[in-house]
């Protein structure tokens, strides 16, 4: 049986969404297919950086290779995702249901999944990233073809 991946997580979040992070990182860190958690805050009412600032930076750790995955949260989860998309080589979207964190990983190789602190409930965002965390792509997958069409434009486009 292949073994099972210890993720490199990355977690960050802005004003809105720090509290849901901090719940979701305690859940990462206690996860044993969790290598190490890093979260790169906010971590109180003070830091005045907002989504951008985070979303950019924790993805920027993907695209870098420091870090397998991020799991991001602002107010909707969508500026967080559009900044971490804005990373050359990064694909982030938001998902607040478990057949969406599903494809995100199968059919389009995400390695960033954000969520919306005013969107999803606590309870049903743990329950998600700890699905995610099950979660991962087959190269050799038809999907595979796809994802590869998007990195060649962005390879261009560079
Ligand atoms: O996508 C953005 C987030 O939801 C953020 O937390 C709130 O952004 P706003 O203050 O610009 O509405």
């Amino acid at each position: 049986m292949a073994e099972q991946q210890q993720w490199r997580i990355v977690v960050g979040a802005d004003d809105a969404g720090m509290a849901l992070k901090d719940l979701l990182a305690e859940a990462l860190r206690g996860d044993d297919r969790v290598e190490v958690v890093t979260d790169l805050g906010v971590h109180d009412a003070g830091d005045e950086r907002t989504y951008p600032d985070v979303g950019l930076a924790a993805a920027q750790r993907v695209a870098d290779g420091e870090a397998d995955r991020a799991l991001l949260v602002c107010g909707t989860g969508i500026g967080m995702a559009i900044a971490a998309n804005k990373v050359p080589d990064v694909r982030a979207t938001v998902a607040h249901d478990s057949y969406s964190v599903q494809r995100s990983v199968l059919s389009n190789n995400c390695q960033v999944l954000t969520m919306g602190s005013r969107v999803v409930g606590p309870e049903l965002a743990r329950l998600l990233a700890t699905e995610w965390l099950g979660l991962t792509f087959d190269d050799g997958s038809a999907s595979a073809d796809k994802v590869a069409v998007i990195s060649a434009f962005e390879r261009r486009a560079g």
